[in-house]
């Protein structure tokens, strides 16, 4: 990775929700939830390179999503007009993590961003300013700024750091793309779950509420899902459409990604309560 005055080249990582409990809808329409978010040492790369005028430039864009619409480019034109910076930024995506997958790409890209170019174009905002701004691109987007392992409550807005055991994961993407609003406008999702007493220790105690839904209307999510539970605890993460099982030792991971290997896409990870953006962003 390589940092110069005016480059940066930076980790952009998923999260999986461990549980996801639903509490309640508020009057604007969001959900106060409870969910345990944890990163994984995966995810896509970015690249920025400033500039000195105001332009703001995504290669390669994302099919599908109009740059304009693209995350990053929202979190960067935020930043422009918050601080009034006219500098602006070549950035480039590497893009690895499956979009729609309930592991948050879109979210982290723009965290990343905020973060990176906070630092490029030295405007000296603080944690707090940026996690506040990020609210306002997507519920998870804090969480990614502020880069610890965090019991979410509110719309994932409230965190509480949390350490937990930092296992290795499968993640298999099952072949279908979960809108995350299609899933919260669904009006069997239940929403009633109450709220916990006191900070959650067992997350496979817990559930996602989600899944259930989630699994009847998308067959391929409860396949993979049942495929997964033959071999160690497994869940979904966030809306879907991916699933994850936890495994203590990586060559067990990879011995069950194998064996998935013939039927589903996915991925080997660990489990990590600090970002490793954050913890790159720290050593520069
Ligand atoms: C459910 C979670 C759990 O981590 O993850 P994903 O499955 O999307 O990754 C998140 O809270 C998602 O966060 P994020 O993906 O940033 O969602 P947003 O863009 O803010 O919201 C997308 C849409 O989902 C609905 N939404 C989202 C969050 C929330 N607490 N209540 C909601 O009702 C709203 O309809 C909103 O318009
Ligand atoms: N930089 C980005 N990366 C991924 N998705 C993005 C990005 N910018 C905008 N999006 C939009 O956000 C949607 C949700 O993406 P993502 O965060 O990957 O999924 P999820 O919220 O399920 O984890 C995508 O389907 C896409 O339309």
């Amino acid at each position: 990775m390589a940092s110069q005055e005016n480059l940066l080249n930076v980790p952009s990582p998923a999260k999986l929700n461990l549980f996801l409990h639903i509490n309640g809808r508020r009057e604007d329409g969001y959900h106060e939830l409870e969910t345990v978010f944890q990163f994984i040492d995966y995810g896509d790369t970015l690249s920025f390179s400033v500039r000195q005028d105001s332009e703001v430039s995504l290669t390669p864009g994302i099919d599908g999503v109009p740059n304009e619409s693209n995350l990053i480019v929202k979190a960067a034109r935020l930043l422009q007009q918050t601080c009034g910076c006219d500098l602006g930024a070549d950035i480039t995506l590497e893009k690895r993590l499956p979009m729609g997958g309930g592991i948050g790409g879109g979210s982290s890209n723009a965290a990343t961003t905020l973060l990176a170019l906070n630092k490029l174009w030295g405007l000296a905002l603080d944690q707090d300013q940026l996690a506040a701004l990020g609210l306002t691109l997507g519920a998870d987007v804090p969480v990614f700024v502020r880069g610890y392992a965090a019991l979410a409550q509110g719309v994932g807005e409230h965190l509480t750091p949390i350490e937990l055991a930092e296992p290795w994961y499968v993640v298999l993407r099952p072949d279908c793309h979960i809108g995350t609003a299609d899933v919260f406008g669904d009006a069997n999702l239940p929403r009633n779950t109450a709220k916990l007493e006191k900070p959650p220790k067992d997350m496979w105690q817990l559930k996602n509420d989600c899944q259930k839904l989630v699994c009847e209307k998308f067959p391929e999510v409860e396949k993979a899902l049942r495929w997964l539970l033959e071999y160690a605890p497994a869940r979904m993460t966030g809306t879907g459409s991916c699933v994850f099982a936890q495994f203590d030792s990586e060559d067990k991971a990879k011995a069950c990604l194998a064996a998935a290997a013939q039927t589903y896409q996915g991925f080997v990870a660990k489990g990590t309560n600090r970002s490793p953006l954050l913890k790159y962003l720290n050593t520069q």
